[in-house]
């Protein structure tokens, strides 16, 4: 079990870590999310007692880390894998390490075949791959065969094959009763990999939770309706009726709209009163990668801005603008499949009295619109 209460770490002017309280419970994956430079990391170092609290506590095993008898025996850690003295074969390196720990050296070449290593063993890491780097580091992190596991990050650099395994390990371990505490930027595998989340935004808890409250509290269901292409007026006319049924209407990118509030059935019945002949109407429901985005979306603290290619443009290079090519109109074959909810986020309002606020920074962060090869026309 890990325990942290009103835990709190200021670097200068920095609050990194505000006021966090939360428990990782034994027998489960807890993932540990956050945008860029949220805090996990600086967390993830005073759980560890490599950093110290600018005030509250968190403890291991009821205990602060550095007080922990023979710590590395009960608490194993993935921070940065390229932790490692490059010099070293693989065998050198974790021998070295349960050297300092008491543990025996049969014991290293366990971990070695766990990870699948043993037959680089004798290579010298600084020749390593970034996922060898990662395999390496989590057979640091097995070698005392600890109760607490706590990862950064540990399939960055892994191919397919390695996150599956990643995944696999991480929940045998906690089926087998250890507290697994594993940080990650992708949501999907956190979808499959976690039982229960915490999750932080500028050094703040923004939730506590099993992955499928998070999911159910974030996201509600929505359908995605389309009017014919070459209709905008159409559109505004369905999302006038939605609206004033109740719905909640945004436009999405591709220029379905995404409608909250209204039961598919109903929307069908008001587009049918307004005459509005409809292309799609699909039922969604949000992934675990839209509901951290639509939770996070406030405390991200760095977001891209269109990229303007400022006098790289065809139009404003000697010559002047170089024509599209025509491209025919293609009918429409059969149903329209839509794009997956992830692929297009929620955009503007239609109108101010139409939509929910979005945040006025959201704008900048959209990409433009991309070209859809499953549009039924080309307004070219
Ligand atoms: N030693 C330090 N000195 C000053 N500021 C720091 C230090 N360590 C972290 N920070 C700042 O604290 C904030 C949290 O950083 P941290 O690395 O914990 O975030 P993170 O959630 O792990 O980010 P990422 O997902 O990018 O790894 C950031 O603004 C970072 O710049």
């Amino acid at each position: 079990m890990i325990e942290a209460v009103g835990l709190t770490k200021r670097y200068g002017a920095k609050t990194a870590v505000y006021d966090l309280s939360f428990q990782v419970r034994p027998g489960a994956v807890t993932g540990f999310l956050g945008p860029n430079g949220a805090g996990k990391s600086t967390t993830m170092r005073m759980i560890l007692g490599l950093d110290q609290p600018t005030s509250g506590q968190v403890t291991v095993c009821g205990s602060p880390y550095r007080r922990l008898p023979n710590a590395p025996r009960q608490v194993g850690a993935l921070l940065d894998a390229k932790a490692v003295h490059g010099g070293r074969s693989a065998r050198n390196h974790l021998l070295s390490l349960a050297q300092l720990s008491g543990i025996p050296a049969r014991r290293v070449d366990e971990v070695l075949g766990v990870v699948g290593l043993q037959d680089v063993a004798k290579r010298r890491s600084g020749g390593f791959s970034l996922g060898m780097g990662q395999r390496l580091g989590i057979a640091a992190a097995l070698l005392g065969d600890p109760q607490v596991l706590l990862f950064d990050e540990p399939v960055n650099g892994l191919d397919p094959e390695g996150i599956l395994w990643v995944r696999n390990l991480m929940k045998q371990l906690a089926s087998e009763g250890r507290t697994v505490f594993v940080s990650s930027h992708l949501m999907s595998e956190m979808a499959l990999t976690a039982d229960h989340l915490i999750v932080i935004g500028r050094g703040q808890l923004m939730a506590d939770m099993s992955v499928r409250d998070f999911i159910a509290h974030n996201s509600a269901g929505f359908a995605r309706v389309r009017t014919p292409q070459g209709d905008p007026g159409q559109r505004e006319k369905l999302s006038a009726a939605l609206t004033g049924a109740g719905g909640q209407v945004l436009p999405e990118q591709d220029g379905a709209l995404r409608v909250t509030g209204l039961a598919l059935p109903r929307i069908s019945d008001l587009a049918h009163e307004a005459d509005i002949r409809l292309w799609e109407l699909s039922p969604h429901q949000a992934s675990l990668e839209e509901a951290y985005m639509r939770m996070t979306q406030g405390a991200v603290d760095y977001r891209s801005t269109d990229d303007q290619k400022a006098g790289l443009q065809p139009d404003q290079l000697p010559g002047g603008p170089v024509p599209l090519p025509d491209v025919p109109e293609v009918p429409q074959q059969g149903w329209y499949a839509p794009p997956p909810p992830a692929a297009s986020p929620p955009g503007q309002p239609v109108s101010a009295a139409t939509a929910p606020e979005a945040p006025a920074d959201a704008a900048a962060s959209r990409p433009p619109a991309a070209t859809d090869p499953t549009q039924p026309e080309d307004p070219r």
